[in-house]
C-alpha cells in the first residue's frame, strides 16, 4: 500500500495522467499484449482522462473496461462511458473494438442479464483498475451495507437503489476487482477525507467498501491534500 499526496486536484489529475501514461507504456512492453485497463466514473477520474496526451498509438493499443456504470440509456449524460468518450476516447479516436462498455438500459431484458453478459466478455484479470471513492467510502457501485459487498462468485452484479444517483447500476465485484495486478484509488476533496482515513485505517469493509479492494501486486492511493487531511501525519 503506497500513498502519494499532491497539493491540489489539478496537480493530482496531472500526476495521475502522467503515471498512467508511463504504466501503460510499461505494460505494453512487459506483457507483449494490449493492457487491460478499468476506468471509473466520477469527476476526478474524468479530469485525469482530460489531461491525457499522446502518443495516440499508445492509447489505441489498450482495452478499456469499466468498474461500474449507471444503468441508463447509452446516450444519457449520466453514463460513465459517455463521459469517458467526451473526456478522452473520442479525442484519440480509440477504435470501438478496444472499448468495452457495460450494457446500457434496454439492451438486455434485465440488469441481471446485462451483468452476466458483461461478465462473460471480461478477461481473467485486469492489469490496472482505477477507482474513485465516494464520501461514504464506496468504490465502483459497491456501497456500505449493500448486499453486493458479500458477492463471492459473480464478477459483475446489478445494483438497485444506489444512494448515489442514478439508482440503477452495474458494478464489478470484489472478486473481479481484487484479481487486478494493480489498483489505483484517485481521490480529491475535503468531503472525501473521512472516507480515505477510514479505508486506510482498516475500517470494516461493510462500513468502508474501499478497504476491501487490493491489487495483487500494487495498491496505490493518489490523493490531494484535502482528501488526505484526516490521515495521521
Ligand atoms: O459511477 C460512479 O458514480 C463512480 O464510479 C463512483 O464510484 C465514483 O468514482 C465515486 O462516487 C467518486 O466520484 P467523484 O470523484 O465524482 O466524487
Amino acid at each position: 500500500m503506497t500513498v502519494q499526496i499532491l497539493e491540489d486536484r489539478d496537480a493530482l489529475a496531472r500526476a495521475v495522467a502522467h503515471r498512467l501514461t508511463e504504466r501503460i507504456d510499461e505494460l505494453r512492453r512487459s506483457t507483449g499484449r494490449r493492457p487491460r485497463l478499468v476506468l471509473t466514473g466520477g469527476t476526478i477520474a474524468n479530469e485525469v482522462l482530460a489531461q491525457l496526451v499522446g502518443p495516440v498509438s499508445l492509447w489505441r493499443d489498450v482495452d478499456y473496461y469499466w468498474g461500474d456504470e449507471r444503468y441508463v440509456p447509452s446516450d444519457d449524460d449520466d453514463r460513465n462511458e459517455k463521459q469517458a468518450r467526451e473526456a478522452f476516447l473520442t479525442r484519440f479516436e480509440i477504435p470501438e473494438d478496444r472499448i468495452h462498455p457495460m450494457p446500457a438500459a434496454g439492451e438486455f431484458a434485465s440488469k441481471d442479464d446485462a451483468a452476466d453478459a458483461y461478465a462473460a466478455q471480461l478477461p481473467e484479470s485486469f492489469d490496472l483498475v482505477l477507482l474513485g471513492v465516494g464520501p461514504d467510502a464506496h468504490v465502483a457501485s459497491l456501497f456500505p451495507g449493500f448486499p453486493q459487498l458479500d458477492e463471492k462468485e459473480r464478477r459483475v452484479v446489478p445494483v438497485d437503489d444506489s444512494p448515489k444517483p442514478p439508482p440503477e447500476r452495474l458494478s464489478l465485484t470484489y472478486p473481479m476487482l481484487n484479481s487486478a495486478t494493480a489498483v489505483w484509488f484517485v481521490v480529491a476533496g475535503e468531503d472525501k477525507a473521512p472516507a480515505v482515513a477510514a479505508a486506510l485505517s482498516g475500517a470494516p469493509v461493510d462500513e468502508a467498501p474501499a478497504a476491501g479492494v487490493r491489487g495483487v501486486e500494487e495498491t496505490l492511493w493518489l490523493l490531494d491534500t484535502d482528501s488526505a487531511s484526516r490521515l495521521p501525519r
